[in-house]
C-alpha cells in the first residue's frame, strides 16, 4: 500500500492535520487553492496566513493540482469549510475511487438541505458509506502544530474504517485517537457545539461571569442532546470528546473563532463588523441558521440557538437575548434533558 495521504484543503485545520500525518511517517500531499500558497509551503515550510508560527515537516508537499495531489494515494482527508464541501467534493470526484478511505474533519451542516457532511460527501463522491469517517473533538490547530497533547475521536458506521483512520492519525507523543461507531452523533456534536461557543463568547463579551458561562455550556449540551436524539444520535456521544470535550475547548479558549465572534457581538459589534475582522471560517454562524430550521423540522426546542439566531440575523440585542433565556417558564432539569431518550439507549 502507498505511504501517501492527501489533504484537502490548506486552511488552519487541514494544515495542522497534515502535520500530524507527516509526523506519523506518511508522505503528505496538501492541496492548495493557489500556486503562491503551494510555493510558500514547498520552499519555506510555512503557511503564514493560517498558522503564522508553525514550521511544517519536510514530508508535506503542496500542490494546486488535484490530479497530482491524488496520484497514488491511499486515503484522502477533507477539511473544507462546510460551505465549500459540496464544491470541493465535485472537484475531487474524477480522482477518487470508491474503495479509498475518506476522512473529513469539518464541523458544520449544509445549511440549505440540513445535511451532515458525510451525506454531502457520499452524494458527491459516490463513496461507500463504510469508507467515510469523521474526525472531531477538542482540538485547536494552533496547539496541535505545537505538538501539545490532544485527543480526538474518529467515527464511522464501519468499525474497520474507524480503526483504519485511528491508525493513520494516532501517535503516542501528542495525538491520541479514540474510535466511535456513532457517526451521526459525532458529526452533530461537532457542528452544534459551535452555536453554544458563540453564546459563551457573547456572555463573556457582555461582561457576565463564570456562572453564566457554565449555565450556557450545560444547558447547551441539553439542547444538543434533544435535537441529536431526534436525528438518530446516541445521546451518550454528547458526553464524549465530540460533545462536552469540544464544547469546553470552543466555549473557553482564546484560540476559538466562534468564542471570539460571540465576544465581539456581546461587546456590541454588528455581525458584518465581526465577519470583516475574521479572515478564517466561523462555522457557528451558518450552523445557527441551520439549527433555527432544524428545531422546526424536528419539532425540538432549542432556546439558546433561537436567541442567537435573533441576535445574528434579526439584529436583536444580546442583553435581551439573555433576559429571554432567563425568563423562560420554570422547568424540571431531567425532563428538559429528555431523560427517557437516555433510558431508551441503555435498555
Ligand atoms: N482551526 C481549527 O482549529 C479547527 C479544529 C477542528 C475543526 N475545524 C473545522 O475545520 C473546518 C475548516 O476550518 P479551518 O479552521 O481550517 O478554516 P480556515 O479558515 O483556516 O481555512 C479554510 C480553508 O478553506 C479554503 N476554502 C474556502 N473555500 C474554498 C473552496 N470553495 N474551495 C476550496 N477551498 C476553499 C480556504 O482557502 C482555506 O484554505 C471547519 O469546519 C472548522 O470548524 C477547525
Ligand atoms: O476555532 P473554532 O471556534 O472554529 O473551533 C475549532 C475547533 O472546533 C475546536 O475543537
Amino acid at each position: 500500500m502507498s505511504d501517501k495521504v492527501t489533504v484537502l484543503v490548506a486552511g488552519s485545520w487541514g494544515t495542522a492535520l497534515a502535520c500530524v500525518l507527516a509526523d506519523n511517517g506518511f508522505r503528505v500531499s496538501l492541496w492548495t487553492r493557489s500556486d503562491e500558497q503551494a510555493n510558500e509551503i514547498n520552499e519555506h515550510h510555512t503557511n503564514r496566513k493560517y498558522l503564522p508560527e508553525a514550521v511544517l515537516p519536510a514530508n508535506i508537499t503542496a500542490t494546486p493540482s488535484l490530479a497530482e495531489a491524488m496520484q497514488d494515494t491511499q486515503a484522502v482527508l477533507i477539511v473544507a469549510p462546510s460551505k465549500a464541501m459540496r464544491e470541493v467534493c465535485r472537484q475531487l470526484k474524477p480522482f477518487y475511487h470508491e474503495d479509498m478511505l475518506c476522512v473529513h474533519a469539518t464541523k458544520g451542516f449544509e445549511t440549505e438541505s440540513l445535511k451532515r457532511m458525510s451525506t454531502v460527501i457520499s452524494e458527491e463522491l459516490g463513496a461507500k458509506e463504510s469508507n467515510i469517517v469523521v474526525l472531531s473533538g477538542p482540538s485547536h490547530a494552533e496547539e496541535v502544530v505545537k505538538r501539545m497533547p490532544t485527543t480526538v475521536v474518529v467515527a464511522s458506521r464501519n468499525e474497520r474504517a474507524a480503526a483504519a483512520a485511528q491508525t493513520l492519525f494516532m501517535n503516542e507523543e501528542y495525538f491520541r485517537v479514540y474510535t466511535n461507531l456513532d457517526m451521526i452523533g459525532v458529526e452533530l456534536a461537532g457542528a452544534l457545539k459551535n452555536i453554544i461557543a458563540l453564546g459563551a463568547g457573547m456572555s463573556d463579551g457582555l461582561g457576565y461571569g463564570d456562572n453564566a458561562k457554565a449555565a450556557l455550556l450545560t444547558r447547551g449540551i441539553a439542547e444538543m442532546v434533544r435535537v441529536g436524539s431526534e436525528m438518530g444520535a446516541n445521546p451518550l456521544t454528547f458526553a464524549g470528546l465530540a460533545g462536552i470535550g469540544d464544547l469546553m475547548v470552543t466555549g473557553t479558549s482564546r484560540h476559538s473563532r466562534n468564542w471570539r465572534a460571540g465576544y465581539m457581538l456581546g461587546q456590541g459589534k454588528s455581525l458584518d463588523e465581526v465577519m470583516d475582522s475574521m479572515n478564517m471560517v466561523v462555522e457557528g454562524i451558518r450552523t445557527t441558521q441551520a439549527a433555527h430550521d432544524m428545531s422546526r423540522k424536528y419539532d425540538v426546542q432549542m432556546p439558546i440557538a433561537e436567541q442567537l439566531y435573533r441576535v445574528l440575523f434579526e439584529k436583536s440585542d444580546p442583553r435581551e437575548a439573555v433576559e429571554a433565556l432567563m425568563g423562560r417558564d420554570p422547568k424540571n432539569e431531567m425532563e428538559s434533558m429528555k431523560l427517557e431518550i437516555w433510558q431508551q439507549w441503555h435498555s
